[in-house]
């Protein structure tokens, strides 16, 4: 008993779950597709690809492995942004309405889950930018995910 009140919550269970990532994701490429600067980067992607961004983040914070066994992996997604010549104005447009859409579906606005997932979201977009101006990475293909954690505060506040 005593283990599961100490238990330390994910990133993914504290955020509240697949539906949430899903439902960032929905909104989030809803404005991409609407902005000036982000429209002709995304105009062709896939259709699953919200979704597959979804569950990407949604692993790496904790959550079920449906990303990696189903849909991609971590290899894959770098692959994916290779020669896409990304700008760090492309990058601060897309943290911009990224964290515009997190307000707006009320992701947790703690100061904990909020640093944990700022500092990632910032991680992983100057590498996202850092490889698109490349054509070719040496990976291994087997390179595992990344997994993303509380950080410095430790857990979340429990009162
Ligand atoms: C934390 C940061 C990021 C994560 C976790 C992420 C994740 C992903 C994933 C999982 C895919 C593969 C989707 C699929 O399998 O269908 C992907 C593709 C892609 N990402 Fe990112 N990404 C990030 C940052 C960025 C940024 C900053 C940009 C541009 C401003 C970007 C542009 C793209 C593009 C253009 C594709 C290919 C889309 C397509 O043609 O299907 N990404 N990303």
């Amino acid at each position: 008993m005593e283990n599961d009140l100490n238990k330390i919550p994910s990133l993914y269970e504290w955020a509240g779950g697949m539906p949430v990532f899903e439902k960032l994701t929905d909104l989030f490429y809803k404005k991409v597709l609407s902005d000036e600067l982000l429209e002709p980067v995304f105009r062709h992607m896939s259709r699953e690809h919200q979704l597959h961004v979804a569950h990407f983040i949604a692993e790496v914070f904790g959550g079920p492995e449906m990303y990696s066994t189903s849909e991609g992996s971590h290899f894959k997604m770098i692959q994916k942004h290779l020669s896409k010549h990304l700008t760090e104005q492309h990058r601060q447009r897309w943290v911009s309405l990224l964290l515009e859409t997190a307000n707006e579906i009320d992701l947790p606005a703690d100061p904990e889950f909020r640093s944990a997932f700022v500092a990632y979201i910032e991680w992983g977009t100057r590498i996202a930018v850092i490889n698109s101006n490349v054509d070719d990475l040496a990976m291994n293909p087997g390179e595992p995910m990344p997994k993303w954690g509380w950080g410095v505060p430790g857990g979340p506040y429990l009162g």
